[in-house]
């Protein structure tokens, strides 16, 4: 969907559209005007099946996760920082791959995980920089960017990546090529605040974007952030990635879209602003 002020959103459809089930958000994503679609976890369903919903309804498959473990289990956010998991993460990755060729998605995210006790942050770290190594090779033919997201404290303790410079130094270690972030602004400001700075030093490694407003994980306009003012940093930046909608409807997914005309109006023409 194409917000007033020019940037594409997508609806993730974890989050969005919940008031029906799963695969029938394609449809009622379509019907609100999206025309892209991201979600984590695809699967529970085999690729094709999700490719023929994409297709019915018109949309376009934007992200998808890779796979995680089990609630509970050590790779809940997925083996990438495990030492000894190896074979586990590169089975996760392959599988994520292959899903997201079937759906024509071009980023795949890659969770940073969750560094087990008794294991030094720096073993944990650079074992998830060797495995990414491995990843971004295997993914190098297929076209698929492999995206780092850094995701706060607060809302996953223990997670490998809690700040956008850790994120953003795997991309640099391993020369930015077929792998880059995803910047969820929810996170950063619950993290690290300074949403604007963030956005400006990291925008040439961002591959993609997530909003939520905290403190409530809901729409824009809901909680703290200046959205105009973080959307025409963006858009200064000719940022032409996707934003993924990814919050919490405080009141309907479909009524809660209005933040769309408000918080991402059109930017004032040159007359307009001087008058
Ligand atoms: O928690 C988040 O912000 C994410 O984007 C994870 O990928 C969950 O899907
Ligand atoms: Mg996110």
């Amino acid at each position: 969907m194409h917000a007033p002020n020019g940037l594409r959103f997508d609806a993730n459809l974890k989050w969005l559209f919940t008031e029906v089930p799963f695969e029938e958000r394609f449809d009622a994503a379509s019907a609100a005007g999206f025309t892209a679609v991201e979600y984590a976890d695809p699967y529970p369903y085999p690729a094709a099946r999700l490719r023929r919903r994409l297709t019915d309804a018109g949309l376009h498959q934007v992200l998808i996760n890779a796979p995680v473990g089990e609630p509970g289990s050590p790779e809940r956010a997925g083996a990438a920082c495990l030492p000894g998991r190896t074979d586990r993460f590169r089975s996760d990755l392959q599988r994520g791959l292959d899903y997201a060729v079937e759906l024509g998605c071009d980023v795949l995210h890659v969770l940073g995980g969750i560094r087990p006790d008794g294991i030094s942050h720096d073993r944990a770290f650079a074992t998830f920089v060797t495995n990414l190594a491995w990843a971004v090779d295997q993914a190098r033919d297929t076209g698929i960017c492999l995206v780092l997201e850094a995701q706060n404290s607060r809302d996953a303790p223990g997670y490998l990546l809690d700040t956008q410079a850790r994120a953003a130094a795997v991309v640099e270690a391993l020369g930015g090529n077929g792998i880059g972030l995803l910047l969820d602004l929810y996170h950063v400001q619950v993290q690290e605040g300074d949403l604007i700075s963030a956005l400006r030093e990291q925008l040439p490694r961002i591959r993609h974007v997530q909003i939520a407003d905290p403190p409530d994980r809901t729409e824009p306009g809901s909680g703290e952030i200046a959205w105009p003012r973080v959307f025409d940093t963006l858009l200064d930046a000719s940022y032409q990635g996707w934003i993924g909608c990814e919050y919490r409807p405080a009141d309907g997914t479909v009524n809660g879209l209005s933040w769309l005309a408000e918080q991402a109006a059109a930017p004032a023409t040159a007359a307009e602003a001087a008058r």
